[in-house]
């Protein structure tokens, strides 16, 4: 895959200066049958940044991915994003106004070639006017900008390969080609590098910096040469609160988060 970071275009960022923080959790907690998966989590996610939660198996990363990006709701706690209150928003409201979760595979259309599942994106994005039952020759002026989208993300040449019949990091590719489609502020990445082979880990981790340009994207990820590679700043959860913040080379150093990984780095 050949990507092109600078091409990748940022997004209209106007508020951009407002304040340093585009992602805030206060008290952030989760309960599951009164079992507290998250507690009283604080998170800032600085502008610009790219931003890692990590910790071991069973620290409560997925949950407070799943809380940020609104896939589950908070027991107690509150979310701001750009300084707005979006605790009681649904995920497909917080995504039109630009906190964008990546899509997962499974929610690729593995019939659809890489081409039409950008421009099928870029019609939910524009909306009736694009609709699906509207014909070929009306959706035709996505084509272009799902096509520059396709080079962006290294998959000029899978433009008429259909989803399933790629390779598992052009899959992720294309997830993400997808979800630049909607022009996210802030990008959420669920473990972007997962069951990729060493191949694939380099080409996505330069994908992800090349879209961060511009934005802000926060990640859970297991593969901490990718976090240390890739990431300014990182929260590491245990037992499901914060444990450290601060720069890899902050909390790598810090005591409590090498005793936490312990006997179990999940490399
Ligand atoms: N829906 C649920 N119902 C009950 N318990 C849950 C649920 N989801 C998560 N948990 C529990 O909450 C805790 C945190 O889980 P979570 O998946 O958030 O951790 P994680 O850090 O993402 O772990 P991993 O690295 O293994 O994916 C775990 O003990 C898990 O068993």
């Amino acid at each position: 895959m050949s990507i092109h970071a600078e091409a990748i275009r940022a997004p209209d960022v106007a508020n951009f200066e407002q304040s340093d923080n585009v992602l805030v959790a206060e008290g952030l907690t989760k309960f599951f049958a009164g079992f507290a998966a998250v507690k009283d989590v604080n998170l800032s996610v600085r502008r610009g940044s790219i931003h890692a939660l990590i910790g071991p198996n069973g620290a409560g990363k997925t949950t407070c991915f799943n809380l940020l990006t609104k896939t589950l709701s908070p027991s107690s706690g509150r979310i701001l994003f750009d300084g707005d209150d979006i605790s009681a928003l649904r995920s497909s409201q917080v995504a039109r106004r630009g906190l964008v979760r990546s899509f997962q595979i499974s929610a690729t259309f593995p019939n659809l070639t890489a081409l039409e599942n950008v421009r099928v994106a870029l019609q939910s994005r524009f909306g009736a006017a694009y609709h699906f039952w509207r014909s070929l020759t009306a959706v035709a002026p996505l084509n272009k900008r799902a096509q520059e989208l396709l080079e962006q993300v290294g998959l000029a040449d899978s433009r008429n390969v259909a989803a399933a019949e790629l390779s598992y990091g052009k899959k992720r590719a294309l997830e993400i080609a997808t979800t630049l489609a909607l022009e996210p502020i802030v990008l959420l990445l669920d473990e972007p590098t997962a069951g990729m082979g060493h191949e694939d880990i380099e080409p996505i981790t330069r994908l992800i910096k090349a879209a961060a340009v511009g934005r802000t994207v926060l990640l859970v990820e297991h593969n901490l040469s990718v976090v240390s590679n890739l990431c300014d700043r990182i929260t590491v959860l245990q037992h499901g609160q914060t444990l450290a913040e601060g720069s890899y080379a902050e909390v790598s150093g810090n005591p409590a988060v090498i005793s936490a990984y312990m006997g179990g780095i999940d490399e």
